[in-house]
């Protein structure tokens, strides 16, 4: 009689611990041979605890397991969305977007952001939720955690905020993460959690890292390298080939938001004497202080190409005639006043400028902008030099 009831009570509960674990075989099976993994979460394959004996034991330690399972194949999922991620974006600014919206995801953080260190400066490259950001690039505990290299964890920090979905909060818990490669700190990682981070967060806030901070490297690289590729190394100007592909950009642009759009096209004058005379290094470091001074005249988001050995264009987005005028005229006097030295001899040089505008010059193309600029400059060397034509 006692055996016939222990076998029905212990005996049905054996039975489903028994079916759990082949449920929990089976899924993992699938997820080995099919990307979608079946879910296998607690609430799906955990069994009930409800004795305090040896199969109650049982029953907890199952749950544990079907627990730690759960969160592991959850962490794998996340590592392979990230993984994925990270080596199809070579953009600085994508990637820092996307691999913030991950780590808030997978970490339960409340808001973050990116730092990366450019030429020395830190900047902020990506942020989420937090409350100025800017700041953070200035903020003591990142520089700290920059300077030493290891993860700060700050309680209740009194300098940040979190923008919560109906008011700024106080985060409990801040991570502050240098992140590095190959022994060199390219940036932070700042993560901020109103409930704390849990030691699984954190383990899977590591493993996230390695994989971003080679992800980062590749794609400051990518950048540098571009950047490089773009610019002519004397004078720091888009080479002739970018240069004229975002002129061709610009001009589109000015077409579609019928904006106007200037280019001032410029020409050192005599400057083969420079060479003769004073050398061709000499040559190089007028060339070079030429092209500083139009930058200067020049406002952010001007273009300045250098189009040939001593030919510049420069294009001013959202510049009609009467605008390149003002801004041609303050070039010329610039260069002109320029103190140009050659150990204790004094060289001094000159620009002649052609100016054109879209639509005030009647043009099809950025092609026949260029042309029309060009006749112009033509026209300013043929009737004495330093001076500007308008096309
Ligand atoms: N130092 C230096 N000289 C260059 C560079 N590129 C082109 N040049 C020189 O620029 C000079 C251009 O001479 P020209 O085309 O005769 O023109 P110019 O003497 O300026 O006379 P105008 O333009 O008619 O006023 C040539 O001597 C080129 O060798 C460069 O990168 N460095």
């Amino acid at each position: 009689m006692n055996i016939a009831l222990a076998r029905s009570v212990v005996g049905e509960r054996l039975r489903l611990l028994a079916e759990r674990m082949g449920l929990v075989a089976k899924r993992l099976q699938d997820m080995s041979q099919d990307d979608t993994p079946g879910r296998c979460t607690p609430e799906h394959c955990a069994i009930q605890v409800d004795s305090d004996d040896e199969i109650g034991d049982g029953a907890r330690a199952f749950n544990q397991l079907i627990q730690a399972l759960s969160l592991s194949i959850e962490t794998e999922t996340a590592v392979r969305t990230f993984t994925e991620m990270l080596v199809s974006e070579l953009d600085v600014h994508q990637l820092t977007e996307q691999a913030l919206a991950l780590l808030l995801q997978h970490t339960g953080a409340d808001g973050g952001a990116i730092l990366i260190e450019v030429d020395g400066e830190i900047r902020v490259a990506a942020s989420q939720g937090i409350g100025s950001a800017h700041t953070l690039a200035n903020n003591d505990r990142v520089r700290s955690a920059l300077r030493t290299e290891r993860r700060h964890r700050v309680q209740l920090p009194e300098d940040l905020v979190v923008d919560g979905m109906l008011a700024q909060f106080r985060p409990k818990e801040v991570i502050i993460d240098p992140v590095r490669h190959k022994e060199v700190v390219l940036g932070a990682v700042v993560l901020a959690s109103g409930q704390g981070f849990s030691a699984e967060d954190r383990n899977r806030l590591d493993v996230f890292e390695r994989g971003l901070a080679l992800a980062l490297h590749n794609a400051l690289l990518y950048d540098r390298l571009q950047t490089l590729a773009a610019l002519d190394p004397l004078t720091g100007a888009y080479n002739r080939r970018f240069g004229m592909a975002r002129l061709r950009e610009e001009f589109r642009r000015a077409v579609r938001l019928n904006l106007p759009l200037g280019i001032l096209m410029f020409d050192i004058d005599y400057f083969k004497r420079i060479n003769d005379t004073y050398g061709h290094l000499a040559g190089d470091r007028v060339l070079s202080r030429v092209a500083k001074t139009a930058r200067s005249v020049l406002r952010e988001g001007d273009v300045l190409i250098r189009y040939g050995g001593e030919e510049f264009i420069a294009v001013l987005p959202a510049a009609s005639l009467h605008d390149l005028e003002y801004v041609g005229e303050r070039l010329r006097h610039q260069v002109d006043d320029l103190m140009l030295m050659d150990g204790d001899q004094s060289m001094h040089v000159t620009v002649s400028i052609g100016a054109a505008a879209y639509p005030d010059t009647d043009v099809e193309d950025e092609t026949a902008l260029v042309d029309r600029a060009d006749k112009a400059l033509y026209a300013a060397k043929s009737d004495g030099r330093n001076r500007l034509v308008i096309s």
